[in-house]
């Protein structure tokens, strides 16, 4: 279903209705971090290296609130039946009778080709539709969850005997949609495979293979055991900001990488982040998220236009209580989107629960522009938290931090004069480089960034695992489920029967769709295997 929220969510403001108000309007703090003595912060660095696996004393447990913490899925495109400012790609919210369905001519996303791997240096990187992994290699365990076009499984190799999560997606819940969504279903769906098998980084799910059958789709991810930030913090509540700004920390680190790739994520909320059996956060479902061409590349030449540059995308997509509010006002957008989604997910493990909250996005649009001063901060978090909040949910994109051109200080700190280079704020925008911000004093950005951290130290909250088949943290409303409907192994029906299927999956025929799914299969290259199991 999209964009549509839980009614549940607007219980959560429990302050308003026992007229209690906790919260404060701390628009105002602008302070500046940037004086907070450097030796002091290394030393208290060296002292305290990293943050201290979570006693009970980090946790602020709110049953109140983690009682009422609801799901929020799924994330996809939005259908805007009220607004349709410009440069929306507007998308129809009636339903059609099939007689009136126009077919739309499906193709493959711009940059797709048959064959594709991590590296093209060793042979086993490439592979085509026919030679990659296929459903029976994989023996199923169990749910670990369910998107919009299918659920993912733990599973395991038959013959390695390695763990790894499989995402499944129909076919037909991405062909059968209205017709205008379905090119936008198939670009998302090559976009998470695309995206995914380009990138490497500590902080962000790894995609093994991937290949397809008659009826399904199937991503053969790194699989991630101590489930979902979502269901710790329906746990607990609430965090310490020790705690939160570690995952700041790190899911900073990951939007940064993907920011310099020209990629915009475009669904930060926490049934996204995962934690790994070290406790490090994963950001893990990447088919919102979009590649988008830089206009400054001199590489390139215009080429479609429809293709969204990475300043100015235009898509109205994600989960609105994470939203920027220029996605929801169907405004053009860029990468400081994502910025203005970690403001909301840090103010949610906080206090639990998003910024601003409704049924509808719409709902949520009014409540943002109504706050003239931006949202209420608790009077209890520190300074440097309520400065860390109100710099990333400024509702002006203008004035929101630009993280990724402020991230951090640059080795040579001297100006002209000899004089250390000093963080200013210019004009409205914050010249503070992000990994400066008092809140990040503990953190050992170097190490984090090198991906050593991950490696050698725990995170803030190691999950409990006693088995990794049990999936013990993962919700037992997924885990209880069954997977047959989307483990079923295909039995292609054979050539001679018009039936439109080949032996390698893939739909051909004169249904409309074919070998639009031609490509979509891929094997990481040995030495990325090796890296990583
Ligand atoms: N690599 C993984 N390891 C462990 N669990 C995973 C992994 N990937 C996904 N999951 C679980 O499955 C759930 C759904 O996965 P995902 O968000 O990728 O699906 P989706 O179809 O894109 O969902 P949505 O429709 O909400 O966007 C996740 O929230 C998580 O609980």
């Amino acid at each position: 279903m999209i964009f549509a929220l839980d009614e549940e969510l607007d219980k959560l403001n429990i302050d308003e209705e026992n007229g209690l108000d906790p919260l404060e309007d701390v628009s105002s703090i602008e302070s500046d971090f940037s004086n907070f003595p450097q030796e002091q912060l290394q030393q208290q660095q060296q002292q305290q290296q990293y943050i201290q696996p979570l006693t009970s004393d980090h946790l602020n447990i709110s049953s109140s609130i983690n009682s009422m913490r609801n799901r929020r899925r799924s994330s996809v495109l939005d259908k805007f039946s009220i607004l349709s400012p410009m440069h929306t790609r507007r998308v129809s919210v009636h339903h059609h009778n099939n007689e009136d369905l126009v077919k739309p001519e499906l193709k493959r996303p711009e940059g797709v080709s048959e064959e594709s791997a991590i590296d093209d240096d060793d042979e086993e990187g490439i592979v085509t539709d026919t030679n990659s992994k296929k459903i029976s290699d994989f023996k199923p365990i169990r749910v670990l969850g369910k998107g919009a076009y299918g659920k993912v499984i733990l599973v395991k190799d038959q013959e390695s005997s390695k763990l790894y999560a499989m995402k499944t997606l129909k076919k037909a819940e991405i062909l059968i949609n209205e017709s205008n969504v379905i090119n936008l279903n198939i670009e998302r769906t090559f976009a998470e495979r695309t995206i995914l098998s380009q990138l490497e980084h500590p902080n962000i799910v790894k995609l093994f293979y991937s290949f397809h059958d008659q009826n399904k789709l199937y991503l053969i991810l790194q699989y991630v055991p101590g489930g979902e930030l979502f269901y710790h913090l329906k746990e607990y509540g609430t965090l310490s900001e020790d705690i939160v700004s570690y995952y700041a920390a790190e899911i900073s680190c990951a939007l940064k990488f993907l920011h310099d790739k020209g990629i915009v994520y475009r669904d930060l909320k926490p049934e996204n982040c995962l934690l790994n059996e070290r406790g490090h956060l994963i950001l893990t479902d990447f088919g919102l998220s979009k590649k988008a061409v830089d206009e400054n590349d001199p590489n390139n030449e215009g080429g479609d236009s429809n293709e969204e540059s990475i300043y100015t995308l235009h898509s109205i997509i994600g989960t609105p209580e994470y939203c920027a509010p220029e996605i929801l006002q169907g405004l053009p957008y860029n990468k400081n989107c994502d910025w203005y989604s970690l403001g909301c997910l840090l103010f949610d493990m906080l206090i639990g629960k998003p910024p601003y909250t409704g049924n509808n996005h719409k709902i949520i649009l009014n409540k943002i522009q109504k706050d003239k001063q931006g949202p209420k901060i608790p009077f209890y978090l520190s300074e440097g938290m309520k400065d860390m909040l109100n710099w990333l949910l400024k509702k002006d994109k203008t004035k929101r931090w630009d993280v990724d051109k402020y991230w951090k200080e640059e080795k040579v700190t001297t100006n002209g004069n000899g004089n250390k280079g000093k963080p200013k704020k210019a004009g409205k925008q914050r010249e503070l480089k992000f990994q400066s911000h008092f809140i990040f004093r503990k953190i050992n950005w170097e190490l984090m960034e090198s991906g050593d951290l991950q490696r050698t130290e725990m995170g803030p909250i190691v999950p409990m695992i006693t088995d990794w088949e049990l999936a013990e943290n993962f919700d037992e409303e997924f885990t209880s489920m069954s997977y047959e409907d989307d483990y079923a192994i295909d039995i292609p029906k054979s050539n001679n029967n018009n039936n439109n299927s080949n032996l390698d999956g893939t739909i051909t025929g004169s249904n409309g769709t074919d070998d639009i799914f031609k490509g979509f299969s891929f094997k990481a290259s040995r030495s990325y295997l090796e890296r990583h199991f």
